[in-house]
């Protein structure tokens, strides 16, 4: 007998299953990190174990459905990784798709099993393992987060592709090449390459979805580092090093241009409607600038009902008419608050970005200046101004 016979490699995939559930239960239920998807992870490594080693559940129903009802508990298993891997990267769930498919597979496959075709029967099942594993593959690239590189996404996605593709070359094995079959299948359990295969890739799976959960915290926690928590701008931090950065290509001959923006009467808000007034006008605010933004601008707040407008490549005569439009904006689409309609205005100071100025402070503290004045000529105004032509020493 070989040292690793399929048996002893099935039961090994099924302890590492048995320990990722472990490790999906510690992970929801104890630390309450994606909570969710991590029950839904659990629950496809419990039902995969059955699906890989069971040696007295042959003895619970009729000998002829023993493989399929092993294939079907990896079908399910897989089924619940899928819903899994959607849940962890925040996508909607596709339950009508699901549930087609899955009722496609399992009744197909049963019709087929009880005419005697057990091999299109088992064919049928790999076929639907290898769609579900593929839709998983695809939400891991499609929901990456917005920072992670593409490579560590590849990386994480390709167990989910190199199942696929293992599933679907079972399925077409059985259907179109039965001399091959051992290579997958010997009787009716797996052969031996089939069973470290299974081994490697549900290694590489389990090691993927806990990077996955990496990926999400590390995001996570660099969007509270960087974003202002009540309006989703970016916050001081972020904005300085954004503006630092955009201050180092002005020194190489790049136009960028900076507003800060600060809402008129802002304290009524408060005063006359409560806290949680002004937090709405806070937020009706980033709402219509942004829908004046390019994609490229980018928009911070500053501190209170004070904001920063980041427009690079941009020449001071178009950041005008991109503010412009902006007060515009604020002027015709008042806040809705409790049935009432208030009306909301802002003050722009408008800047290009100066030369001689790594850190940005002179362009900000000028902006600010520009503000204060649209403030003092009557607020609602844009207020902007060339710097001073730069003469060369004699
Ligand atoms: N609701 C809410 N209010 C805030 C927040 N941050 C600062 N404020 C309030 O914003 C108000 C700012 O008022 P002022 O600085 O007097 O400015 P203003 O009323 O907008 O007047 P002008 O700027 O001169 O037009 C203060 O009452 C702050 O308490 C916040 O996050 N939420």
């Amino acid at each position: 007998m070989p040292p690793f016979d399929a048996n002893t490699l099935m039961l090994v995939t099924a302890v590492f299953n048995g320990f990722m559930a472990l490790v999906w239960l510690v992970l929801g239920r104890l630390f309450r990190i994606a909570p969710q998807a991590s029950l839904l992870l659990l629950a496809a490594n419990l039902v995969s174990i059955p699906g890989l080693y069971c040696p007295g559940c042959s003895r619970l129903w009729p000998a002829a459905l023993g493989p399929w009802m092993n294939e079907l508990a990896l079908v399910i298993s897989m089924a619940l990784l899928a819903l899994g891997v959607r849940k962890l990267m925040r996508l909607r769930f596709r339950f009508a798709a699901l549930t087609l498919l899955l009722a496609a597979a399992l009744l197909g496959s049963l019709l087929l099993s009880s005419q005697g075709h057990a091999e299109a029967s088992l064919a049928l099942l790999s076929l639907s393992m290898s769609a579900l594993t593929l839709s998983a593959c695809r939400d891991v690239l499609v929901g990456r987060a917005t920072g992670q590189p593409l490579g560590v996404t590849l990386l994480l996605s390709m167990p989910f592709a190199l199942w696929s593709l293992m599933m679907l070359a079972q399925a077409l094995t059985l259907l179109c090449l039965p001399q091959w079959r051992d290579w997958f299948l010997h009787e009716d359990i797996p052969s031996v390459p089939l069973a470290w295969a299974d081994l490697f890739i549900e290694l590489c799976i389990g090691i993927s979805l806990v990077g996955l959960v990496v990926a999400r915290l590390i995001d996570r926690i660099t969007h509270m580092v960087l974003r202002d928590s009540l309006t989703d701008t970016l916050n001081r931090r972020a904005l300085r090093g954004e503006l630092r950065r955009l201050q180092a290509q002005v020194a190489r001959g790049q136009h960028h241009c900076l507003a800060m923006i600060d809402v008129d009467h802002f304290k009524r808000f408060n005063d006359q409607h409560g806290h949680a007034c002004g937090d709405a006008a806070l937020r009706h605010l980033v709402q219509v600038l942004r829908t004046k933004m390019r994609a490229l601008d980018l928009l911070g707040r500053v501190g209170g009902e004070e904001f920063c407008l980041l427009l690079p490549h941009t020449t001071l005569a178009d950041a005008q008419k991109v503010a412009e439009r902006m007060a515009q904006a604020l002027r015709s689409e008042p806040l809705q608050w409790q049935g009432q309609a208030l009306r909301m205005t802002a003050s722009f100071g408008l800047m290009p970005c100066l030369q001689d100025d790594p850190l940005g402070d002179k362009t900000l503290a000028m902006a600010d200046g520009l503000l204060y004045r649209a403030k003092a000529l009557g607020r609602d105004r844009v207020c902007a101004e060339a710097p001073e032509p730069q003469v060369a020493p004699r």
